[in-house]
């Protein structure tokens, strides 16, 4: 069963901005990466899935449940991280997580033993007594993260956990985010506007912009498609690339170097040879051939620009 799964859904808010135009997407479970420009509608979408919004148009299911209908069941199975500072400053962390445990039903025991628990997962057990609000902004998203995994949710929704962090605390934030998909198997719906930063954690990629969807699709799918051989050649690079051409492949050239698409892994070695006989038939010096993947993020900006 799909995470979340929409239908056409439209989120218009009163000041007549439309978030979500016409959204039909499933996300299935793994390590997911929404991402879009900041107001594409991610945040929109994740509130709906939590039923704190509702749709103006259209379906979303989560976990199968209907969350405006089955909000209280779909609270219990899904653990949700807000993008912005929501902490109260003044309650020690423990007992915030212990509290945000009760709210979710734990008895009063488990809830303390899963705060405890969770605060040394996340890195905070040392520090737990602590303040809040003499926490630093990384500490603090990880007592966020704590308060949304305590209840030990189906499902994680974490809305831009990066927010605010040192290019190590992205690091050791995405790192935390990834053990809890691999290690714990729950699954993470992370957005983000930072492709780049995140697509080395997730399993898929689902794209928005305006609301719309842009893309969706499985890492491997992504990446194991478009794979490219980088060929260098010191001189006549357009002959050399004619000569490809002519034999079926796929190229497109820039100065001396030359992209040359390969479909599929099986045929990898085809393509090999046939560069490595075009380049002995035309006496060409070459300077270097290797596997170039694209980035993914290349791939979305090529769907964003066509
Ligand atoms: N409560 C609201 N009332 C009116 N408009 C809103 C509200 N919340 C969001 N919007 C608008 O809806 C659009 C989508 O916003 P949303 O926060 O869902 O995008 P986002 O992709 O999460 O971006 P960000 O990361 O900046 O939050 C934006 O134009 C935003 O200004």
């Amino acid at each position: 069963m799909p995470l979340i799964e929409t239908t056409a859904l439209q989120k218009r808010y009163d000041n007549k901005v439309t978030a979500l135009a016409d959204l039909t997407v499933a996300i299935e479970p793994g390590v997911v990466g929404l991402v879009g420009v900041n107001g594409a509608g991610k945040s929109t979408l994740i509130k709906l899935a939590l039923g704190l919004l509702e749709p103006t148009g259209g379906r979303i299911r989560v976990l199968g449940l209907d969350p405006v209908a089955d909000g209280d069941r779909v609270r219990a199975r899904v653990g949700y991280m807000p993008e912005h500072d929501c902490l109260p400053p003044d309650m020690i962390a423990a007992e915030f997580v212990t509290h945000m445990a009760r709210v979710s039903g734990l008895p009063k025991a488990m809830a303390r033993e899963r705060a405890s628990e969770t605060l040394r997962h996340v890195g905070l057990y040392e520090e737990r007594y602590r303040r809040i609000g003499g926490y630093s902004t990384g500490m603090k998203q990880r007592v966020k993260l704590a308060q949304a995994l305590v209840h030990d949710p189906e499902l994680l929704l974490l809305d831009e956990p990066t927010n605010g962090l040192d290019p190590a605390g992205r690091r050791a934030m995405l790192d935390l985010v990834h053990r809890i998909g691999t290690d714990f198997g729950i699954s993470v719906v992370v957005c983000s506007h930072l492709l780049g930063e995140i697509e080395r954690i997730c399993t898929s990629l689902v794209a928005i912009d305006a609301g719309r969807l842009l893309r969706s699709a499985t890492l491997d799918s992504m990446t194991q498609a478009r794979d490219l051989l980088m060929v260098e050649v010191d001189e006549d690079a357009e002959a050399l690339a004619a000569a490809l051409v002519s034999q079926g492949l796929e190229v497109r050239t820039d100065n001396r170097v030359l992209y040359v698409r390969i479909e599929d892994s099986s045929t990898d070695g085809d393509v090999y040879d046939k560069i490595r006989d075009a380049v002995a038939d035309l006496d060409l010096p070459l300077h270097r051939i290797e596997r170039q993947r694209h980035q993914v993020a290349d791939l979305f900006r090529e769907v964003a620009n066509a």
